[in-house]
C-alpha cells in the first residue's frame, strides 16, 4: 500500500426527500484495497457507492479520486474518469443483450478506441480467466445467471480500472455459484491490483475483502480488518 488514500469521501450528506441517505459518510479506500460496505437494508450503502463512483453527487462533503475532487468536476470529466479509471458491476442487466458476451467484454477497449480484433483476443483471454471461455458467442440471454456474472466481471476488468465497484454482485444467484463467481472476480481484481468497493449483505461475500465497513443511518459507523 502506498501512503495515500486513492478514493475519499469526507463528509458526505445526501437527502432524498425526507430520507437522509447519507449523513456525514466518511471513508477512505487504499489502492488494491478490497473493502465490503455492510449494513441494514436502507442504510446507504448504494448510495455511498453511487457517491464514490461519481454516478451521484452529494449536496454537501467532497469525493476526491487520487487527489482529484470528484465533485468539483464536471458531468463530461465524471464521465471520462468513470470510463477510463473505474469498472462496475451490478446486481442485474448490466450486459448489453444484443450483444454477444464477447462482444460485451470488448466494447470497452472498442470505446477507448481499441481495434476490433486487437479488444476481442482481449475480450476472449478474460473470459478463459473468468472460466466462460465457452459462452463467447452467446448473447447474454442464453447463459446462466453465473455465467452472466462473470462475463461482467470480465467486462469490468478488461480495462484495467483501479476501481471496480460492485452493488449485490453475487445477490441474483446460488451461493455456490455466489461463491465461485466471488473467488474468480477477488482473484482476478488482486491480480491487476484494483481496489475494490463491495456493497454485500452476505458475511460469506464479505470474507473476500480486506475490510468491512459498516454503515448505519448514513454514516460509516465500524470499520474492521478482516483477518
Ligand atoms: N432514488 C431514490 N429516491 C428516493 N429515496 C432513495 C433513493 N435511493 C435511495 N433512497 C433511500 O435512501 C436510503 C438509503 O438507500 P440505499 O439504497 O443507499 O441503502 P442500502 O443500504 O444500499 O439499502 P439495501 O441494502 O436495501 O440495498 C433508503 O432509505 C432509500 O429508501
Amino acid at each position: 500500500m502506498t501512503d495515500q488514500p486513492l478514493l475519499v469521501a469526507d463528509s458526505l450528506r445526501l437527502n432524498f426527500g425526507e430520507t437522509k441517505a447519507l449523513d456525514d459518510a466518511s471513508l477512505h479506500i487504499w489502492p488494491g484495497e478490497i473493502v465490503a460496505l455492510m449494513g441494514p437494508s436502507g442504510s446507504g450503502k448504494s448510495t455511498l457507492l453511487h457517491c464514490l463512483a461519481g454516478i451521484l453527487q452529494p449536496e454537501s462533503g467532497r469525493v476526491s479520486y487520487d487527489g482529484r475532487d470528484l465533485t468539483a468536476m464536471s458531468d463530461s470529466e465524471r464521465s471520462a474518469l468513470r470510463r477510463g479509471e473505474f469498472g462496475f458491476v451490478f446486481q442485474f442487466g448490466q450486459l448489453v443483450p444484443e450483444l454477444t458476451c464477447v462482444e460485451n467484454v470488448a466494447l470497452p477497449l472498442r470505446l477507448s478506441g481499441a481495434g476490433r480484433r486487437e479488444a476481442h483476443r482481449t475480450a476472449t483471454d478474460w473470459l478463459e480467466r473468468l472460466e466462460v471461455g465457452d459462452v463467447g458467442a452467446k448473447r447474454p440471454g442464453q447463459v446462466s445467471g453465473g455465467q452472466g456474472q462473470r462475463v461482467a466481471v470480465a467486462r469490468a476488468l478488461v480495462s484495467r480500472p483501479r476501481v471496480v465497484f460492485a452493488d449485490e454482485p453475487t445477490g441474483a444467484l446460488d451461493s455456490l455459484n455466489g461463491e465461485l463467481v466471488m473467488k474468480l472476480f477477488i482473484a482476478a481484481a488482486r491480480d491487476t491490483g484494483a481496489a475494490v468497493v463491495l456493497v454485500t449483505h452476505e458475511a460469506r461475500v464479505a470474507a473476500y475483502s480486506d475490510r468491512e465497513a459498516v454503515v448505519r443511518d448514513g454514516r460509516v459507523r465500524e470499520q474492521e480488518y478482516a483477518r
